[in-house]
């Protein structure tokens, strides 16, 4: 299982500000090629033979010397993925000595290269795995984040809950949930929602057309498209009717755009000049599109539906303070969960039964 369980990886992608001086750009960076390092200095398998172990050693001295975050692990899975494997700790003894062909160097090369103009390497794979599931990446879609991934527990815990305390399930508590996902992106939580939940139906939304069209290929690919409605559409005040047509909502799950407009210069590379910023930017607050899901809420949820969002750790008191100041709309602040640091994370907000 490939994931951004290295602390120092999942900091490739962190959405907390990390300081970078200004927007990277590779032209201004003056990149070294790799062939100013020498290669052959390091076979292991004898004159002019490279093994897997001396492409990755050699790639991340490469990457050490231009200044790419997380050379090692970078380096790692690039030369697995052309190996055929999705870490380089799943690679056998053999696969690790065998001197690489021709062919896997010039692949090696090429992703390489990706990753020196600072390309995320989920992005250079053009896959990457969110719980289960691998599925396509492709730029500017947002890459999912490892924490996201609790954000669908946290539903699928819930739902399960919910169903066996109640009868329609009974005998076989199998809950049957129709869900919304707000910002779909490359279809993470909406599919693997489904393969959690295998009586859900999933309406997922994005306004970006790249998004909608990454989320269809990834539930194609998985043979998940049955059960979902891809929607391209922007969420406004005006969403409700058409997303009424499959019926009251049991659950809205999202991890929308949360950072706060005053940071976003200051998020990594990686993300400035690869993922669609809109992805990310919340507005002056953070909260433009969390305002307007919560809006919405009350009209699409079923009496005790759920909305789940993942935020940023300051929201969770902005949200529960938006919502004293709205008592118009029936919802309470029911939990907030942390993630894996320990940062508030999640929100669970129910609507009021009447
Ligand atoms: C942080 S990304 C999350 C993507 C995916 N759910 C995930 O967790 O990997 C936010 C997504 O919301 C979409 N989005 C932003 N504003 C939106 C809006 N007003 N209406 C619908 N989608 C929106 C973006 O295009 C982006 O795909």
């Amino acid at each position: 299982m490939r994931c951004l369980s290295h602390p120092l990886l999942r900091r490739l992608l962190s959405l907390s500000p990390q300081h970078v001086p200004g927007r990277w750009s590779p032209s201004e960076a003056g990149v070294l090629s790799p062939n100013q390092l020498s290669l052959r200095q390091s076979c292991s398998a004898g004159p002019g033979l490279l093994t897997a172990t001396d492409t990755v050693n050699y790639w991340q001295k490469v990457f050490e010397i231009n200044g790419i975050p997380e050379a090692r692990e970078s380096s790692q899975y690039i030369v697995s993925f052309v190996l055929g494997a999705k870490t380089f700790q799943s690679l056998n003894s053999k696969s690790l000595h065998t001197p690489l062909t021709a062919m896997q160097q010039e692949q090696i090369q090429q992703l390489s290269n990706r990753r020196l103009e600072r390309m995320p390497v989920q992005y250079v794979l053009g896959e990457w795995d969110f719980q289960d599931l691998t599925l396509k990446m492709k730029p500017p879609v947002f890459i999912p984040r490892p924490e996201t991934e609790d954000l669908v527990s946290l539903v699928v815990e819930e739902e399960s809950q919910k169903c066996a305390h109640s009868g329609p399930c009974f005998p076989v508590p199998v809950p049957h949930p129709v869900i919304l996902e707000v910002g779909c992106g490359s279809g993470a939580i909406a599919l693997s929602l489904l393969c959690k939940l295998p009586q859900s139906q999933v309406i997922a939304m994005d306004k970006e057309e790249a998004a909608v069209d990454l989320t269809r290929e990834n539930a194609h690919r998985l043979q998940l498209q049955e059960r979902i409605h891809i929607i391209h559409q922007d969420v406004s005040h005006s969403s409700a009717k058409q997303l009424l047509l499959w019926g009251p909502i049991d659950v809205i799950v999202s991890n929308p755009p949360y950072v706060f407009h005053e940071d976003m210069a200051s998020l990594d590379a990686e993300i400035l000049c690869y993922e669609d910023l809109g992805a990310l930017d919340g507005g002056d607050d953070g909260m433009r599109v969390i305002k307007t899901i919560l809006a919405l809420a009350p009209s699409l949820l079923k009496d005790s539906g759920s909305v789940f969002l993942e935020v940023d750790p300051r929201h969770p008191d902005m949200v529960e303070h938006w919502l004293q100041a709205h008592p118009n709309l029936p919802l309470t602040l029911r939990a907030i969960h942390k993630d894996f640091c320990g940062k508030p994370r999640f929100l669970h907000i129910q609507k009021q039964s009447r």
